[in-house]
């Protein structure tokens, strides 16, 4: 264990928006980081993001002991999930929200680590107990769930799927504590608590777009001022990515019905490359 009470040393798997930010939180509780990008352009951008953070989470007075210099002196990339240290004992799948891709890393990852290892899967939606059923251990895995942005966000989704051992799950709930966030246990179930919810929301706001009940200025603010969220639906689904949110809803619609089927317009957008502040325009604009 680090000295803060996270795992010595923890792969992530997918060093994009979430995975980046993942490793960032590990960085900063004291673990040593390795980051599965395939390539050297993928690679040099996930270093790039998690620096950034670092900066950020100095500025704001987050490093605990060492430096920018000394917290990303423990981070290192790696091309392919099998090439995870032995030694590893918490590893985190961030990779796009495909099951096919996922069961790949993870049964990649399983092979290279000792059998005490815990995998998790950063899934927004996918059945953590079908993902573990392609493991050999799937008593060691369970869905960690954090939240965009990472470094700002409060909350870790402990999702627990009938074959995920008890001491796994309380060794979770711990590391979440560890990291500074607060861990809520959800049965596995298509999206959880949050994504069910917060996925019916943002669709809802994109079919009052559609029908011209309100522009998407005007659905934000109303939910911001009149219910205190932090942000409104649409404001949300562009920070999340309008192609994580069609992936999402796809997924929910094929297995909790009709009510998640995605509008056209989000389709359209995704189509026209519109995925949010990552690119710049979403149902907002981010110049
Ligand atoms: C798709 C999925 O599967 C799941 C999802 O993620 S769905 C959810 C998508 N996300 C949302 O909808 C976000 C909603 N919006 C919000 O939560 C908020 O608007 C926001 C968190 C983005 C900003 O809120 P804010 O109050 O202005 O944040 P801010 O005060 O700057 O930061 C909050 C905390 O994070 C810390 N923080 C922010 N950036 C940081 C960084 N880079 N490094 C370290 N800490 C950081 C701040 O220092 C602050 O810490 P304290 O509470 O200790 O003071
Ligand atoms: N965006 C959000 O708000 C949230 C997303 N999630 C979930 O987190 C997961 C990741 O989402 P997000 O971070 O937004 O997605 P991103 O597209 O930002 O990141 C995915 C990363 O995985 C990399 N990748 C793809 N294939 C592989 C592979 N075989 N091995 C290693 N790396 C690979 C991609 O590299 P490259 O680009 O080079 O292909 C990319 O850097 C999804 O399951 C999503 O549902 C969960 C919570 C919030």
């Amino acid at each position: 264990m680090a000295m803060s009470g996270v795992p010595d040393q923890v792969g992530v798997i997918g060093g994009g928006r979430m995975g980046s930010g993942i490793a960032q939180a590990f960085l900063l509780a004291g673990a040593r980081v390795e980051v599965v990008e395939a390539g050297d352009e993928a690679a040099d951008a996930a270093r790039g993001r998690i620096a950034d953070g670092l900066e950020e989470s100095a500025r704001r007075g987050k490093l605990a002991g060492d430096d920018v210099g000394g917290t990303f002196a423990r981070l290192s990339l790696v091309d392919r999930a099998a090439e995870l240290s032995p030694g590893t004992g918490l590893v985190v799948e961030a990779v796009p929200e495909r099951a096919d891709l996922k069961v790949a890393v993870l049964t990649a990852a399983e092979s290279a680590l000792g059998p005490d290892a815990v995998l998790a899967t950063n899934t927004s939606s996918l059945s953590v107990t079908e993902l573990a059923a392609a493991l050999q251990r799937p008593a060691r895995f369970l869905g960690l769930h954090f939240f965009n942005p990472v470094p700002a966000s409060k909350l870790v989704e402990v999702v627990v799927a009938p074959e995920t051992a008890d001491d796994v799950v309380l060794a979770a709930r711990g590391w979440v504590r560890a990291l500074g966030k607060t861990d809520v246990v959800v049965k596995d179930s298509p999206g959880f608590a949050s994504s069910r919810l917060g996925v019916l929301l943002g669709l809802e706001a994109i079919r009052m777009l559609e029908e011209g009940v309100a522009d998407a200025e005007a659905i934000d603010t109303a939910m911001e001022l009149g219910y205190r969220h932090p942000m409104g639906p649409l404001r949300s689904t562009d920070l999340v990515g309008l192609d994580v949110r069609l992936a999402i809803a796809e997924y929910l619609a094929g297995t909790l019905g009709e009510r998640f089927t995605p509008p056209q317009l989000l389709r359209d957008k995704v189509a026209a490359g519109e995925l949010g502040r990552k690119t710049g325009r979403g149902f907002h604009d981010y110049p």
